[in-house]
């Protein structure tokens, strides 16, 4: 049927028909404006993955993801704005097109070139992510911004299985990654409740974004979209790009700073 996807027939504009909850009162991503009022009861946040095991990289025809095994506490981020500790399940990213930048979140209306997310869930009140998925403090997703210079020392390991899982559908074998490696120096963050970017848009994310971005080479950029939308037996092969959606209406919601 009529998936959603990223182009003008099933994008981000027509996405409210097949989920009304995309007209919401707290959608993501949004713009951070210039003037964020700072909360010094927000305490730092905390991100334990010493012990994390990443499992596989995938393609789900909407990103590049790696999935972690969130069957114990192994990794997962706590404090800043976070009542509970919560469980690193995947991360993946959203970028451009060649030249275009790609990020969801923006800050004072500017973009960055691409837009990574950790996501994790609240294992101490759900049984599992897709029903933490439904609730309004179910998931924290940590938004990391990339932006294009020098090469990063680490991501090749990322850009290099992505040659893998070219075609939607297609999985890999990706164990031994830690996602510390692709943290910014200072976790200084910018914090709101928010949505899920894409379908089903469930209302469930505590937001905390990093308001330093890590820095990657347009080379290596340049290798996620070497991915595709479309899968092995599909005639069209779509490149894998400009897979974001625009800032949405704040309503009303307040955003808190870090230090
Ligand atoms: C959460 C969905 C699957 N989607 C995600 O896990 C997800 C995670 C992070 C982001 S982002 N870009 O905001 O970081 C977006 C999507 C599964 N699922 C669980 C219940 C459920 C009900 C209907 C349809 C799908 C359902
Ligand atoms: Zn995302």
């Amino acid at each position: 049927g009529n998936h959603w996807g990223y182009s003008k027939e099933n994008g981000p504009d027509v996405w409210h028909k097949n989920y009304p909850v995309a007209l919401g009162s707290r959608q993501s991503p949004i713009d951070i404006p210039r003037q964020v009022s700072h909360d010094p009861s927000l305490g730092p946040i905390v991100l334990d993955y010493d012990h994390c095991t990443s499992i596989n990289i995938s393609n789900n025809g909407h990103s590049v993801v790696v999935n972690f095994d969130d069957t114990d506490d192994r990794s997962v981020i706590h404090g800043g704005p976070l009542e509970n500790p919560y469980r690193l399940k995947q991360f993946h990213f959203h970028w451009g097109g060649k030249g275009c930048d790609g990020s969801e979140h923006t800050v004072a209306g500017n973009s960055y070139a691409s837009e990574l997310h950790l996501v994790h869930w609240n294992a101490v009140k759900y049984q599992s992510f897709d029903q933490a998925a439904t609730a309004p403090d179910g998931l924290a997703v940590v938004g990391i911004f990339l932006e294009t210079g020098d090469d990063h020392r680490w991501l090749h390991t990322i850009t290099d299985a992505m040659y893998m899982v070219k075609y939607k559908g297609s999985v890999t074998d990706f164990k031994g990654f830690n996602p510390k490696c692709l943290l910014p120096s200072n976790l200084h963050f910018w914090t709101y409740l928010g949505s899920l970017t894409t379908p089903p848009l469930h209302e469930s994310v505590t937001w905390i974004l990093l308001k330093e971005p890590i820095v990657v080479s347009e080379k290596q950029l340049g290798k996620f979209r070497l991915v595709l939308f479309t899968g092995e037996e599909e005639d069209q092969r779509l490149r894998m790009e400009n897979n974001f959606r625009t800032p949405q209406p704040l309503k009303g919601r307040r955003i808190r700073s870090s230090n």
